[in-house]
């Protein structure tokens, strides 16, 4: 059965589970579920926290998953990206209060708050810059205000969030992230199954 790691809650979840389900999986009835075996399809799905997906795939416990691309590269995990899907887009971009910063190279010796230490930390090295990141789980927008940093570094989908906060984006776009399906490097049973029929899910002419 090819074992596939599954959002279990987060921005990514409630549209991947919704996917699988016109793909013709079966879906978890109680929200709360981490394991389900879907033996008409020959599958399983593990319910799993997005950001943990990569390194459960990665280290070849599972044999794919469907995560983020900004959580796969933060992972640092030997997962790789198989194809993206057509959901959960975002842009991850550095941001500080209005005005006070212009380019990536303000940030030498500035304090960044984020959740994504390792995708921050390795585009900060690509580009010679020497930061001091501050790691905080989620809502960094606050971080600035309540002084335990000078900028941030986070997803950004509308940016409602960051303007509350009164900052503004500054410098190069850090990634542009999306769904993905990803593998443990090889190529499983069954991966092309649930790629074909995922992709026919989300194009224009879907046939599921
Ligand atoms: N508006 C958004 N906010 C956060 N993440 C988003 C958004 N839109 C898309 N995403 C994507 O969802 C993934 C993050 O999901 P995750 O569940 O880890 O965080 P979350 O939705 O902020 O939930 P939590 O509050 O539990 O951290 C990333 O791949 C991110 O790019
Ligand atoms: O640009 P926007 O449309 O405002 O969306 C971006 C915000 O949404 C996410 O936060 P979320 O509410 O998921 O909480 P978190 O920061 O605790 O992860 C993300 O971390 C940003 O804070």
């Amino acid at each position: 059965m090819l074992r596939v790691a599954v959002p279990n809650k987060g921005s990514l979840s409630e549209t991947a589970g919704q996917m699988l389900l016109e793909a013709g999986y079966t879906g978890r009835r109680d929200p709360k579920s981490l394991y389900l075996a879907d033996e008409r399809n020959d599958v399983e799905f593990f319910y799993l926290r997005p950001r943990d997906i990569a390194t459960y795939v990665g280290s070849g416990a599972l044999d794919v998953g469907i995560t983020g691309r900004d959580l796969l590269l933060d992972s640092g995990s030997s997962a790789v990206e198989v194809a993206p899907l057509d959901f959960g887009s975002s842009t991850f971009r550095f941001a500080g209060p209005a005005g006070k910063y212009a380019d990536l190279r303000d940030l030498e010796g500035v304090r960044v708050a984020t959740s994504y230490a390792g995708l921050v930390g390795a585009f900060l090295e690509e580009h010679g810059v020497h930061a001091d990141l501050v790691s905080l789980d989620g809502a960094v927008e606050s971080a600035v205000q309540l002084g335990v940093a000078d900028a941030i570094a986070d997803v950004v989908e509308t940016g409602t969030t960051l303007r509350a906060a009164g900052l503004e984006i500054f410098g190069p776009v850090i990634l542009r992230s999306t769904a993905v399906l990803i593998s443990s490097n090889g190529e499983p049973a069954g991966l092309d199954v649930l790629q074909r029929r995922l992709q026919g899910c989300s194009s224009p002419a879907s046939t599921c």
